[in-house]
């Protein structure tokens, strides 16, 4: 290949995995290979500056903006930052500045670079007025409903900040990212509902934050760590002293920094924190360089896509080599059978990992992996463990080398597998005699989100299974004291062949019961939930229950009636009308009622407790300490209220809960709505 024809085909690469990582938060290349490509280009376009493409990714910050926000010009240029994975090429860059600053004496801040999306925040009179994404570099999505939602952001500064020097008007910027623990919660509920996982926190954040529905965003907790301070004035010398202020005046600075006076000093905080950063409670991918002084920096100046003064050190993703032993299969919930390669244990990021996720048969074949090969394992977005290549090298003197064949029939009840067209995995279709299939789904209707009976977690529903004394979660309840007392069973950890009894004494026995019955109280929302339909997660449950009201107007329900339900769209509808058909399912739905759950939404009013709120019209928004959603609703009516489902000006309260969404506080504000809070609310009501 020429170098003409190698700059063009890299130039339309880059920029369609820009495209992808920008637009849609999609990785389909690990950054380190987009990294490594976008070197080979850049040097290529040096040896050949007459080649360079006009849309090169080498000219630009990779973002852009999109068409749901509104654009915001940013005053000051939002930069990319200059890369490295070498510590030769710290070294250079050193040396570069040193030549620029003629031998004065200078400081670095090390920073650790969070892996989320940049973020500017406006304040004006020390109100947070804009919240916007870097977008192009030159503007950006404003976004600043959804930035509300973080809580470490103030939408005021306190009085200090002016004594702190930060003053009235000025710009901060930021890392925007979803903790690791938002992640993996997610992530429960995605694969709990039968979709895909999200690849990694960054890409998670970046959809977040661009959500329209900014109550979603809300509910995800993203954070946001404040890096750079802006502002017309000089009010500050150096960015240390601008951390320090950022910090005082109650702004979310990480702790990790730390001033340094020579590159090798810097080297030593990269190594410091290799390993440390695994311990942080967001993603990270490396560490920033800076040089403190702001004269300084101004000597030293921009590229076009990024500052002289700056540098990223980005951390290699941990990849080792290890041993397959060999490749289990889970079956889920819905029957869809997931490859697991069992590992000699090694240590990465922190952690023994011993299994890694082959994800289908796809992945199989492309990995061409044989059992008692040597292969390289990953952390992808430094959480989920993953297979990247069989490692030639050493697998090559392995005398046993057995190809890895997917499974033809359910490791579990031996029924040949089937693949839906269109769809990665292999399902087992045998749903109603499946074990882990039947498990999955008792498993599902206890969780915390659905039915909430935790005391029967921690393997008992198996023990319960396995002495014939439950076939669905309806059986649960008709359990008896004396059916469960003295049942027990030895758990062994497959890995660790670590031991663990679980055996039902009287004090368990009692909890068991005690939960079942509690259960029955939980709103008709998560009991819809609970019974496990495909696709229809916590959020779907809720819209259908607030929607259908009982169970039976649900189930005699048209494709079209449940296509008009927000949130649901064809697939989901065609699952509940797909469920409600089987004979098993109404039977099991059946055993339920008798049983006394909560088969129809609780806000017809059952009893009048008096008429504060008469004449009255109440919306809400947010979350609250003691109602639920349907509760809050029924105390409303019960009172003499009106709930009404929008706002407007006649609107007598909108009562405001925690993580109230930001748009409909700011409607309520121009359409001059009296808010009340949930502690006003019951004030009125007692009253
Ligand atoms: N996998 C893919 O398909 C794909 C596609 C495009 C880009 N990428 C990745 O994204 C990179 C380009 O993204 P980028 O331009 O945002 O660069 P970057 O993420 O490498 O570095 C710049 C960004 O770092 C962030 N940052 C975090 N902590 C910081 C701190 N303490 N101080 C200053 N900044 C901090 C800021 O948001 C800043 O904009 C590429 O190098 C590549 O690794 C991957
Ligand atoms: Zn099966």
């Amino acid at each position: 290949m020429t170098s003409s024809e190698r700059i063009n085909q890299l130039t339309d690469q880059l920029n369609h995995y820009n495209q992808k990582y920008y637009q849609e938060a999609i990785s389909e290349i690990s950054d380190q290979e987009f990294d490594l490509l976008l070197k080979e280009l850049e040097k290529l376009e040096n040896e050949h500056p007459d080649l360079k493409r006009e849309d090169s990714p080498t000219h630009r910050v990779g973002g852009t903006i999109t068409k749901e926000f509104p654009t915001v010009v940013h005053k000051y240029p939002m930069l990319s930052l200059s890369n490295t994975y070498s510590e030769e090429e710290l070294l250079e860059w050193d040396e570069r500045i040193k030549k620029v600053l003629t031998d004065r004496p200078y400081e670095y801040i090390c920073e650790i670079k969070f892996d989320g999306i940049s973020l500017s925040m406006t304040y004006e009179d020390g109100y947070l007025r804009k919240g916007v994404t870097r977008g192009d570099g030159t503007q950006g999505d404003d976004i600043t409903t959804n930035v509300k939602t973080i809580r470490s952001l103030p939408l005021k500064t306190s009085k200090q900040a002016e004594k702190l020097g930060l003053g009235a008007q000025f710009e901060i910027r930021g890392e925007g990212f979803m903790p690791t623990k938002v992640f993996e919660r997610i992530n429960e509920d995605l694969i709990a509902e039968g979709k895909e996982p999200l690849a990694n926190p960054r890409n998670s954040a970046a959809g977040t934050f661009k959500m329209q529905d900014s109550a979603v965003v809300a509910s995800r907790d993203l954070d946001c760590y404040v890096y750079q301070y802006l502002s017309e004035d000089d009010h500050f010398k150096t960015h240390e002293e601008s951390l320090l202020a950022l910090k005082k005046a109650g702004f979310n600075v990480s702790d990790s920094w730390k001033k340094v006076s020579t590159i090798e000093e810097a080297i030593s905080y990269i190594n410091e924190w290799s390993d440390k950063r695994h311990s942080l409670p967001c993603a990270t991918d490396g560490i920033v360089i800076k040089i403190n002084d702001y004269a300084q920096r101004e000597e030293l100046g921009f590229t076009a896509k990024s500052p002289r003064w700056a540098i990223a050190y980005k951390y290699k993703a941990e990849s080792k080599s290890t041993k397959l032993l060999g490749v289990t299969y889970q079956v889920g919930r819905t029957g869809a059978v997931t490859p697991v390669a069992e590992l000699e244990p090694v240590i990465l990021s922190m952690t023994t990992v011993k299994r890694a996720t082959l994800h289908n048969a796809d992945e199989i074949e492309r990995l061409g992996i044989s059992i008692g090969d040597y292969v390289f394992v990953e952390k992808a977005g430094e959480i989920i463990p993953k297979i990247t290549a069989v490692d030639e090298q050493r697998s090559s003197n392995e005398l046993f080398r057995q190809k890895v064949e997917f499974v033809k029939n359910c490791p579990a009840c031996h029924t040949e597998l089937i693949r839906n067209e269109g769809e990665a995995a292999w399902v087992c279709p045998n749903e109603k005699g499946c074990p882990p299939q039947i498990k999955g789904r008792i498993e599902h209707f206890i969780q915390r989100k659905a039915l909430d009976i935790d005391s029967l977690g921690e393997g008992k529903i198996e023990i319960l299974i396995e002495n014939g004394l439950i076939e669905d979660a309806a059986d649960l309840y008709s359990l008896t004291f004396d059916q469960l007392l003295g049942l027990e069973k030895v758990h062994v950890d497959e890995l660790t062949g670590k031991a663990r009894k679980v055996s039902f004494k009287e004090k368990t026995v009692e909890n068991i019961l005690k939960g079942i019955e509690a259960s029955k109280n939980q709103p008709f929302s998560k009991v819809l939930f609970g019974i496990g339909i495909r696709f229809v997660g916590q959020t779907t449950g809720e819209k259908l229950a607030d929607y259908f009201m009982n169970i039976e107007t649900l189930q005699n329900a048209t494709f079209e009636q449940l296509i008009a339900v927000p949130d649901v769209g064809e697939k989901v509808a065609q699952s509940i009308i797909d469920f409600f058909k089987d004979e098993d399912n109404l039977r099991f739905i059946e055993k339920l009622k008798v049983a006394g759950l909560q088969l129809e939404a609780q806000n017809v009013v059952k009893e009048v407790e008096g008429n504060a709120l008469e004449g009255m019209t109440l919306l809400y928004t947010g979350t609250f300490k003691n109602y639920s959603r349907e509760e809050l609703e029924q105390k409303i009516a019960a009172n003499g209220g009106k709930f009404v489902k929008s706002l407007s000006k006649k609107l007598t309260y909108l009562i405001v809960g925690e993580s109230a969404g930001p748009s409909k506080l700011a409607k309520a504000e121009k359409l001059g709505v009296k808010m009340i809070s949930e502690e006003e609310f019951e004030a009125l009501v007692s009253a």
